[in-house]
C-alpha cells in the first residue's frame, strides 16, 4: 500500500493541463481563463460626467457662479463646441465632457431660467468628471488562469473580448458497477439497490468544472464491463465505481488491465478508500474508486479533484486543510490515514462516532473531514487538528 501523498504524486503524473478553447463571452462565467488577455481600449474611452449638471470650466468655478448655457452633451452624443469661462453645457451621465470644460455642477446646485443656470450652493467642490482610462487603459490585463466570476464577465465585456480563451473542461466518464445497482427512479428487485455514488460524484465534477457522462451501469461481468471501457475510451477521465476490492465479483481491475490499463497503483494506506486503483487508459486517465459510497466521495475529494484541476491548468495541489481545535476527544488511529466525517462550528470540530463508510447520511451531516495521521495517538478536546472542507 502506497500513502495518500505517493497516490497523488502518480494521479499527478498521468494528468497534464488540456488544451484551451475560445468560447463566447456569453458562456465564460465559471470558466477558467487560460490565456492572459489585453484591453485594446481606454474606459472610460473619454473624460464622462459622473452625474446630471451642467458642464463648466472648474478654473471659474465657485467665485462665478452665472452661467449662459449653450447646449447638451447626452450618453452616446457628446456636445461638439467648444465652452467659453462663462458658457455652461447641459451634461447627463456618461456623457464625454465638452471641449472647454472640467468640472459638473449637479442639477440641484443651481437654478435655471431660459439659458441661464444661478448656482444656488457653491459648497459642492467635487468635479464629477470620470478621467479618460480610469476604469482601465489600453494594455491592461486580466492575468490567466483566472477563475472567471460575473464581475470578471463585466470587465471582459467592458474590454471588448468577445471570445474568451477558456481551459476546456475535462470529459469524465463515470461507470458506476455491479449487479445489485438500479437508476434513481427504477424500481429496485429485492436484492437491489439505487446507484448513488455516481450521482454525488458526477456532483461534485461539475461544480468543480468538469463536464460528466453519466454511462449505463456495468454489470459484474467481463462483457459488460469491457462494453462501458469502449463506451467511455474517448474521455479525458474514466471513473469506475465499485468492483475494486479483493471479492471474486470485483473484476474492474482485472477487467481494466486486459482493455489496456497500464496500473500506475492500487490500493492506498488511507480510510476510507482502501481499494483505490488508478492508470493510464489509451488517451485516458483511469481511476478506480472504491464502492462504498462515503470511500467513493472521500476519493472523489481527495483525489479527483486536484486531478481536475490540474486539467483545468491549476498548480498541482492536494485537497486545501485548514486547522482547528477538537471539540470533542477522540480514539487512537491505526496504519491508514483516516478521513474522518466531522462537523465545525464556532465550538471546534465534532468527530463523528459512526464512521462505516457505507453512511452516506452520515456523510451529508458532514461539513468537513477531520484527517488523522497514520498512528496518531488519541486526541483532547482543544488539540489541534487537520479538517478538509466538504
Ligand atoms: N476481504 C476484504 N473485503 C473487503 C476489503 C478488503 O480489503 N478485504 N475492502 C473493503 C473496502 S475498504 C471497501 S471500500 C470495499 C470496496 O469494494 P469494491 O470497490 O469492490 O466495491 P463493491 O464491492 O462493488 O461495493 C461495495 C459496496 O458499495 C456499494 N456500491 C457499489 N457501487 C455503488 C454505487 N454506484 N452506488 C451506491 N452503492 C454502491 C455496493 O452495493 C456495496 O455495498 O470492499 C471492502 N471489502
Ligand atoms: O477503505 Mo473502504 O474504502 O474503508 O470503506
Amino acid at each position: 500500500m502506497i500513502s495518500v501523498e505517493e497516490a497523488l504524486t502518480h494521479l499527478f503524473a498521468l494528468v497534464g493541463p488540456l488544451e484551451f478553447e475560445t468560447i463566447p463571452l456569453a458562456q465564460a462565467s465559471g470558466r477558467i481563463l487560460a490565456q492572459t488577455v489585453t484591453a485594446r481600449r481606454n474606459q472610460p474611452p473619454f473624460a464622462a460626467s459622473a452625474m446630471d449638471g451642467y458642464a463648466i470650466s472648474g478654473a471659474s468655478y465657485p467665485e462665478q457662479t452665472t452661467y449662459r448655457v449653450i447646449g447638451e452633451a447626452a450618453a452616446g452624443h457628446r456636445f461638439h463646441g467648444t465652452a467659453g469661462p462663462n458658457e455652461a453645457v447641459r451634461i447627463f451621465t456618461g456623457a464625454p465632457m465638452p471641449a472647454g470644460t472640467d468640472h459638473v455642477l449637479l442639477q440641484e446646485n443651481v437654478a435655471r431660467q431660459d439659458n441661464t443656470i444661478v448656482v444656488t450652493d457653491p459648497t459642492n467642490k467635487k468635479s464629477h468628471v470620470r478621467p479618460l482610462g480610469g476604469d482601465f487603459q489600453n494594455g491592461d490585463q486580466i492575468t490567466a488562469p483566472r477563475h472567471l466570476r460575473p464581475s470578471d464577465i463585466a470587465l471582459l465585456a467592458a474590454m471588448n473580448i468577445a471570445d474568451v480563451p477558456v481551459q476546456r473542461r475535462p470529459v469524465v466518464a463515470i461507470i458506476a458497477t455491479g449487479d445489485e445497482l438500479v437508476q434513481p427512479g427504477e424500481t429496485p428487485g429485492p436484492d437491489q439497490i439505487i446507484a448513488s455514488n455516481s450521482y454525488g460524484i458526477a456532483a461534485l465534477l461539475e461544480a468543480n468544472d468538469a463536464q460528466t457522462r453519466l454511462l449505463p451501469i456495468a454489470r459484474d461481468t467481463a462483457p459488460a464491463l469491457k462494453l462501458a471501457f469502449d463506451l467511455a475510451k474517448d474521455a479525458d477521465l474514466i471513473v469506475t465505481i465499485g468492483g475494486a476490492s479483493v471479492g471474486d465479483h470485483d473484476l474492474v481491475g482485472d477487467v481494466a488491465t486486459n482493455s489496456g490499463m497500464e496500473r500506475a497503483f492500487y490500493k492506498i494506506a488511507m480510510r476510507p478508500g482502501k481499494p483505490l486503483m488508478a492508470g493510464r487508459m489509451g488517451n485516458a486517465t483511469m481511476i478506480g474508486l472504491p464502492g462504498n459510497p462515503v470511500s467513493a466521495m472521500v476519493c472523489a475529494h481527495i483525489f479527483l479533484l486536484p486531478v481536475i484541476r490540474k486539467m483545468l491548468g491549476r498548480s498541482e495541489a492536494a485537497a486545501p486543510r485548514k486547522t482547528a481545535q477538537l471539540a470533542a476527544p477522540v480514539g487512537p488511529n491505526g496504519p491508514r490515514e483516516h478521513y474522518m466525517r466531522a462537523k465545525v462550528d464556532e465550538n471546534g470540530v465534532t468527530v463523528f462516532e459512526r464512521q462505516d463508510s457505507a453512511l452516506l447520511s452520515v456523510l451529508a451531516d458532514a461539513n468537513c473531514l477531520a484527517v488523522r495521521p497514520i498512528a496518531d495517538p488519541a486526541r483532547q478536546t482543544g488539540d489541534t487538528i487537520e479538517i478538509i472542507a466538504l
